[in-house]
């Protein structure tokens, strides 16, 4: 396919350093801030410099409150039986359509870890969708880690709000961990690697086992010993449980106001 993506930060580059290892497809990037793109990408500063639909798919990668103003310039670009797929956060198929029109149009939840091409996503595709053209994305979408087909948009507000913001509470996380590593004496190196590490094999072991989380947590935690007196503090109150809750329920809300 030949694709269009405008915007190409953080989100727009990290799943374009997955796509260019990948000979499928061909690039062009319309961001006149974008820098250092992979081999073989073309990139464009100004809208003159495409052709009428000349794309199968447009990706916008811009921010949502960007949308209305900047998409309506681009939208000559898309071949009339292509498709546009939004990554951004919250903005509706309704809201798209209200600059482009009656099209097929995708919504795309990403994260971060698309990156690594360990990214999980969710999408959901309009009636004005073909199944090819959503088979297509899906596997594009599939180079950049897992996706999951969602059954509305409301679940894509969801989804938003525990695997998209996701990254970023989980790098938080990791943040004051690593920050309590070095208060009991460690050096920066060596907390971020006991961190790490600790985090990485206690998501491999819980991937592969049976149990249930809480059966593990259990596991750890002998009667009286070191990790009891941790989760004591961690756990006080059910604060984390709540924490959580709210941590999300806010995302979600937030999701919504941006639809
Ligand atoms: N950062 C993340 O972890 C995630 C972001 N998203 C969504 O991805 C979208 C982009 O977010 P980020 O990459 O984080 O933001 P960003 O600020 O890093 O990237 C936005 C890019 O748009 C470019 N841009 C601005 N005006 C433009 C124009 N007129 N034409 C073309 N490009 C233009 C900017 O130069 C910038 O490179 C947002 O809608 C966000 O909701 C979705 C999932 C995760
Ligand atoms: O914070 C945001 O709005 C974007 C969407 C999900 C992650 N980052």
């Amino acid at each position: 396919m030949n694709i269009l993506l405008i915007g190409c930060g953080k989100m727009g580059g990290a799943m374009l350093r997955q796509w260019a290892e990948v000979p499928d497809n061909t690039f062009t990037v319309a961001d006149p801030a974008a820098t250092a793109l992979p081999d073989g990408v073309r990139h464009v500063t100004k809208t003159t410099e495409l052709e009428a639909a000349e794309f199968d798919v447009v990706i916008i990668a811009i921010k949502p409150q960007m949308i209305a103003g900047v998409l309506p310039d681009y939208a000559f670009a898309l071949k009339p039986e292509g498709c546009f797929v939004s990554i951004a956060a919250g903005c509706s198929i309704a809201s798209i359509a209200k600059v482009v029109g009656d099209r097929a149009i995708i919504r795309v939840m990403p994260n971060l870890a698309a990156m690594v091409g360990q990214g999980v996503s969710g999408l959901v595709a309009n009636a004005l969708c073909s199944d090819d053209l959503k088979a297509r994305v899906t596997e594009l979408v599939a180079q950049t880690g897992t996706c999951v087909e969602l059954a509305d948009e409301d679940q894509i507000d969801r989804l938003t709000a525990i695997s998209g913001s996701g990254p970023g509470y989980v790098f938080e996380l990791m943040r004051s961990y690593v920050a309590a590593a070095k208060s009991v004496g460690f050096d920066d190196e060596t907390a971020r690697k006991l961190v790490f590490d600790t985090i990485s094999g206690t998501v491999e072991t819980a991937r592969q086992s049976d149990e249930t989380l809480e059966d593990l947590r259990n596991s750890v935690t002998s009667k009286n010993g070191t990790t009891q007196a941790g989760l004591s503090q961690l756990m006080r109150d059910g604060q984390l449980e709540g924490l959580f809750h709210d941590t999300v329920q806010a995302a979600y809300a937030r999701a919504v106001e941006l639809r």
